[in-house]
């Protein structure tokens, strides 16, 4: 597990930091880690550094200072540097200086520091870091666009300029780095985990701030922290001490549903599967080791509920939804159970007044908070958006998307930023639905089945992808890969 700190909690963490070294030392450790990377970049790319050429784009705080360092550290190793200064005036004087010395070229203006982009080995984008606001700003929409046509590769100092640091999203008309890996310094920042196709890798560069920083507020889980987590059955336990869970899903016109969902319960855990509803015949067939009964009231006891998917938004599906809300056992809520709850107050009165945990995609969650005053919108803050839902309809939401966000009421949040594209597909969800939803039956608490099943749903899309399409039935199939692979990193 890694933490995530905002900007201004790193920023407070250096200050300290800052206080009790020598002048510029902190920046100096920053560019070492950072040219380290760059110059494993440059070996395995192409294959040495003597000659090869380097552009550094260098904006006007610190972050460009971290480049100008950078690029000493490469002139010094026989690379061939060039900085482009976009903000001349107010270059970092100390790096300025050292990188002249250095005999690095200068570049101010627009027409020859394209070109020299276009013919480099390497870009390092240090034009903005953790203090960015706004869009990118001219002539620096140019230089990154270059990069970009000649496909050089870009390594992000601290942050992917363009991208905000905080929410992840781009501003502005949109131009930002798409970095081939990023390297930071001190603490991951959340758009590390929240936006990964612009960072690529990240490297974290100790800088000796972790004794400053606080509690992480966002956490990320890694394989061997869901492996610890993954009910495993002891020697005592049987069907039902490992959990039940019953799925309240699906219908006779699309029984596809409720078979994804059942099927990726009876993968996940060892406990047993409940089914009801009205394609109990389609999941016997598909899996007969769930025992299937048409209706939730005739389903016997479970140790959680996962409901929604398939269920439809009738009189039929609320009633479901009413009696497994007051089954006084954990509910998993998904698709047409999260449409049901944002129309109906008495129904999320019932949610919040027993342990619930919902997954929506960005169109189920905008129904889901039409309710509140000044509804969240995660297109434009993920993590405020998802902690604002959770502590005010008093829920757990799991938000899908690239970088899935699970929010407690509590104000714990996790973020599993592999979203693989591959999983928007049809279903997809309702694997995850039936994966939660056993880790619920089998005591694991709502953030903790929420980030496991998240973890292993994508390992499984990428297990069963590889690089192709990869249907909801495949993700289903690779499940036992997917949690083998997380059991054996522990
Ligand atoms: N503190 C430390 O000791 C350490 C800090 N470190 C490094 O410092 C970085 C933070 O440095 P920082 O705070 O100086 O700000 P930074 O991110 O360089 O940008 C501010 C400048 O950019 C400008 N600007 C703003 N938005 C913009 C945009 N969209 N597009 C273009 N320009 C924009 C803004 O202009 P202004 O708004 O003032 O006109 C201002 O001049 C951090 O990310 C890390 O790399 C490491 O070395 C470790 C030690
Ligand atoms: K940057």
């Amino acid at each position: 597990m890694y933490g995530v700190w905002t900007p201004e909690q790193v920023q407070a963490a250096e200050e300290p930091v800052l206080a009790r070294t020598p002048e510029g030392a902190l920046m100096r450790r920053a560019a070492y880690g950072a040219a380290g990377v760059a110059l494993r970049m440059l070996g395995e790319r192409t294959g040495g550094v003597v000659g090869r050429r380097v552009v550094v784009l260098v904006g006007a705080g610190n972050n460009g200072g971290d480049g100008l360092w950078a690029g000493v550290e490469l002139r010094r190793r026989g690379a061939a540097v060039t900085a482009v200064l976009l903000s001349p005036d107010r270059a970092h004087p100390a790096g300025l200086a050292a990188l002249r010395a250095a005999r690095a070229r200068v570049l101010t203006e627009v027409e020859p520091a394209v070109t020299a982009v276009g013919r480099a080995d390497l870009v390092l984008d240090a034009i903005v870091g953790t203090s960015a606001r706004g869009g990118l700003r001219d002539p620096a929409p140019l230089l990154v666009g270059a990069a970009d046509t000649a496909r050089v590769p870009v390594l992000a100092i601290d942050t992917p300029s363009g991208v905000d640091p905080l929410v992840g999203t781009v501003p502005g008309d949109g131009s930002a780095v798409t970095a081939a890996e990023t390297v930071t310094f001190g603490a991951r920042k959340p758009v590390h985990v929240l936006n990964r196709a612009r960072c690529g890798p990240v490297t974290l560069i100790d800088i000796g701030l972790g004794p400053e920083l606080p509690e992480p507020t966002v956490r990320v889980l890694d394989a061997a922290d869901v492996g610890a987590r993954w009910p495993v059955p002891g020697p005592t336990d049987d069907k039902y001490t490992q959990g039940v869970v019953g799925i309240a899903a699906g219908s006779a016109t699309y029984p596809g549903a409720a078979v994804l969902a059942s099927g990726a319960a009876a993968l996940a855990t060892s406990g047993m599967v409940r089914y009801a509803g009205s394609a109990a015949d389609e999941v016997r067939a598909a899996w007969p080791e769930v025992v299937a009964t048409d209706h939730v009231s005739d389903a016997g006891r479970v140790q959680a509920w996962a409901v929604g998917p398939g269920l439809g938004t009738d009189d039929a599906g609320a009633a479901t939804l009413r009696h497994v809300l007051d089954a006084g056992v954990p509910v998993l809520a998904d698709a047409d159970a999260i449409t049901l709850l944002g129309a109906d107050a008495d129904l999320r009165a019932r949610a919040a007044a027993t342990t619930t945990l919902v997954t929506p995609h960005a169109g189920e969650f905008a129904r889901l908070v039409a309710s509140l005053d000044d509804p969240p919108d995660p297109a434009v803050d993920r993590v405020t958006a998802a902690r604002r839902a959770a502590a005010e309809l008093g829920v757990t939401v799991l938000l899908k998307g690239n970088a899935t966000v699970v929010a407690a009421p509590d104000g714990r949040v996790l973020v599993h930023p592999a979203g693989s594209s591959w999983l928007a597909t049809a279903g997809s969800g309702d694997v995850l639905s039936g994966v939660a939803g056993a880790l619920l039956a089998a005591g694991l608490d709502p953030v903790d089945a929420a980030g496991c099943a998240a973890f292993v749903h994508a390992r499984a899309a990428e297990l069963g992808s590889a690089g192709s399409p990869v249907p909801a039935s495949h993700v289903q199939a690779a499940l036992s890969d997917a949690i083998r692979s997380v059991r054996e990193a522990v």
